[in-house]
This record gives structure tokens, C-alpha cells and sequence, in this order.
């Protein structure tokens, strides 16, 4: 597969209202799994404009306190850097530890994934090799099949996107782009270098409440 040519893409998040009003008017079912995003940087109100519209209720993590009584979570991309100083600021390397170590559902993408590796808060055995594409080509998308994904190839946006390196057996790939992992799955975390909640295509999503649903 050869690569669409380099294209920056701005944040759309500008567009979207503010946060604390989009997590206000999230769904009223109770049944609804409730779902957290990560926000102490990055593309958390697309997430949670994702999420929303494939039915679950949703909750903007910035404390540990937050992550109490969720159904799953969800890692968004960013900048890797910046969000471990936020966890390191609030303390919650180790709360989240403990909550991926209970088994819950996780969803995490691009710097998400990247918070998970061997080298940050260790709860995946594999390593990130951040903006692995290389300067020139530091965004592009491309159609990927995702194992276990119906609907057909699923539209992936990749911004300064890192590839996985030197998984264990434990790790399934779910998704390649000419060669290179973008996407895993290991017990209830799955992952991706991608970024799914840009496309408008909420299959990741509701596959993922679907799961977080029956867990
Ligand atoms: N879109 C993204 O999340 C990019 C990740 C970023 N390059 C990092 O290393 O943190």
C-alpha cells in the first residue's frame, strides 16, 4: 500500500462546544455505559462526541477520583509528553495502573497508546516508536482493515502517528499500514496509532461501548 501524500490537519476540536457542556448533555439512559476520557490534554471532545453518539454516557477524567465506577476508558491522542506530566501531576499513574489491571475495557489511541508502552506506564508489553512515519511524511490516511471490525475498511487518520515495535506473543495485531503495527489488541485494551473519533465512522466506538455494554 503506498501512502496518500503529506497533508497537515488542524485540530477540529475548535469547532466543537466546550467540554464541560458536551459531558452536561450526555445520554440519559442509565443503562448506558458509562464511559471515561482521559482530559488532561489532546482530542478528548471528539472522543466524547464518539462515544455519546454510539450511546454511552460519558465522564472527562482529569482526577483520580474519576476513573471510580466507569465501565471502560478511552486514552485519547495528543502529545505523549504532556499527558505524563499530567499524570505525574495528579497522580494518576497509579490509579490508572490499577484500573487496565482490573481487566476493564480500554480504547486507546495514538498518544493514548503510547502512555500504555513498556517505556510510560508499562501496562502493555510492546513499545512505541513515537512519530514513526518520519518528518516528511508526519500525517496521512489511509483505509485499513481492522481484524474483527465488520463494515468494511475503516478510514484512519494518522497525525505524527507512532508504530508499535517488538510486541510480545501476547499481543494480537489487528492493524497494519505497509508493514507497520497500528493497531493491538491485548485482554481488554485495544489500541491504535490512528485517530478513529476524527472520521465521522463510529464503528471503533460502538464496538468498543458494545464491549464496555457487556463487561
Ligand atoms: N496524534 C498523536 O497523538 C501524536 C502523538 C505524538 N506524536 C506523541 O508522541 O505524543
Amino acid at each position: 500500500m503506498s501512502l496518500p501524500a503529506p497533508a497537515e490537519r488542524a485540530w477540529p476540536g475548535a469547532a466543537l462546544p466546550p467540554l464541560a457542556t458536551r459531558a452536561r448533555s450526555a445520554a440519559e439512559d442509565e443503562d448506558a455505559p458509562l464511559i471515561g476520557v482521559l482530559a488532561l490534554q489532546g482530542g478528548v471532545a471528539e472522543h466524547v462526541a464518539a462515544l455519546e453518539r454510539s450511546g454511552a454516557r460519558t465522564r472527562l477524567v482529569k482526577v483520580p477520583e474519576q476513573l471510580d465506577g466507569l465501565d471502560g476508558l478511552v486514552l485519547p491522542g495528543g502529545e505523549s509528553t504532556t499527558m505524563t506530566l499530567g499524570i505525574e501531576r495528579e497522580g494518576l499513574a497509579e490509579p490508572l495502573r490499577g484500573f487496565v489491571g482490573s481487566g476493564a475495557p480500554v480504547l486507546a489511541t495514538c498518544a493514548g497508546l503510547i502512555l500504555l508502552d513498556r517505556a510510560h506506564l508499562d501496562l502493555l508489553p510492546l513499545d512505541c516508536v513515537r512519530n514513526a512515519f518520519g518528518r516528511q511524511v508526519r500525517s496521512f490516511e489511509a483505509d485499513l482493515e481492522i481484524s474483527g471490525l465488520e463494515g468494511g475498511p475503516l478510514r484512519a487518520i494518522f497525525i505524527r502517528a507512532p508504530q508499535v515495535r517488538h510486541a510480545d506473543d501476547a499481543v494480537t495485531v489487528t492493524a497494519t499500514v505497509d508493514d507497520a503495527v497500528v493497531g493491538v489488541r491485548h485482554g481488554a485494551v485495544e489500541g491504535y496509532a490512528f485517530h478513529p473519533e476524527l472520521t465521522g465512522d463510529d464503528r471503533l466506538h460502538a464496538a468498543f461501548v458494545a464491549r464496555c455494554r457487556r463487561a
